[in-house]
């Protein structure tokens, strides 16, 4: 049995994965952490993999002392940057144990890592690409930190692919142009009713491709936690991984 923590255990995401697991024949529940807990009952001797969701301010920070106290870690919160994951790398590089984890995923969601690998193949055939995110009202980050790496991906692979920078002839107040991520315009929509979605559109002369992923119900990222937790229980990817992607065949 993999024995699993969930660290924002009373949170929307920390609530979904503590019944995942209970419902997962090869992982039992070890220890539930909320907000008022210390994160240091999480250790090596009651547990195998340390699940954390719970707010970009946070996540850091309980990340280190996991790593500190000899615990792998699968993350769904979001707000990493460069840096923060350097701090997680230097981390792993003293962690007590050997072979220890961090795995960081922007998005669990199956439909949201695939239209990210198709935004990414697409984006060098277009003249424009944005994208829009939407999601309910009690999110505390915006963009989305799935938007910002899908901004990142398209970004990288224009790069790559030597494309010119994209039109745009807006002059004067920009802030309805959303935030500039990495040269990508990253829009964020708040609306009661929505869980988790986002379209990238891609613009040519005359056409336009729009990939979409809707995230109806935080079930759809039960699957990808889960896989998660195998593959870092399984020892077999030590070190710091970003991306689900990594554990599906894409
Ligand atoms: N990677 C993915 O597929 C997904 C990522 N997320 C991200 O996961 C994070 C959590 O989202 P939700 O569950 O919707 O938020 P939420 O606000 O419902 O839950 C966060 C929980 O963390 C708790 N918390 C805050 N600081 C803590 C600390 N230091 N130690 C322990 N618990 C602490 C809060 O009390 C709260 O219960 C967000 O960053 C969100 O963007 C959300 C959905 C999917
Ligand atoms: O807060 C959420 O709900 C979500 N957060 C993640 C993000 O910021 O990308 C993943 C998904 O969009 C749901």
């Amino acid at each position: 049995m993999i024995r699993v923590s969930v660290v924002g255990a009373q949170g929307r995401m920390g609530a979904s994965v503590v019944q995942a697991v209970e419902a997962a024949q090869d992982m039992q529940i070890a220890q539930k952490i909320t907000e008022n807990d210390d994160i240091a009952a999480v250790t090596a001797d009651n547990t195998d993999v340390a699940v954390e969701f719970t707010v970009p301010s946070a996540a850091l920070d309980n990340v280190l002392k996991l790593i500190a106290q000899g615990v792998s870690v699968v993350v769904g919160t979001t707000g990493w940057t460069d840096e923060k994951l350097d701090r997680v790398k230097a981390a792993l590089a003293d962690a007590p144990h050997q072979g220890q984890a961090v795995f960081i995923a922007p998005n669990f969601a199956i439909s949201a890592v695939l239209a990210d690998k198709f935004a990414a193949e697409a984006a060098k055939y277009f003249t424009s690409a944005e994208v829009i995110e939407l999601h309910h009202p009690n999110k505390v980050d915006a963009p989305s930190g799935t938007a910002i790496h899908t901004a990142h991906a398209i970004a990288a692979a224009r790069r790559e692919a030597g494309c010119a920078q994209m039109p745009d002839a807006t002059q004067g107040e920009v802030a309805s142009r959303g935030q500039s991520v990495d040269g990508v315009h990253v829009h964020a929509v708040r609306l009661q009713g929505l869980n988790a979605h986002e379209e990238v559109l891609l613009g040519n002369a005359g056409e336009q491709l729009v990939i979409r992923a809707d995230s109806f119900d935080r079930a759809s990222f039960m699957p990808g936690v889960l896989l998660a937790v195998r593959n870092v229980a399984s020892g077999e990817h030590p070190g710091l991984t970003v991306g689900l992607d990594t554990f599906l065949d894409l």
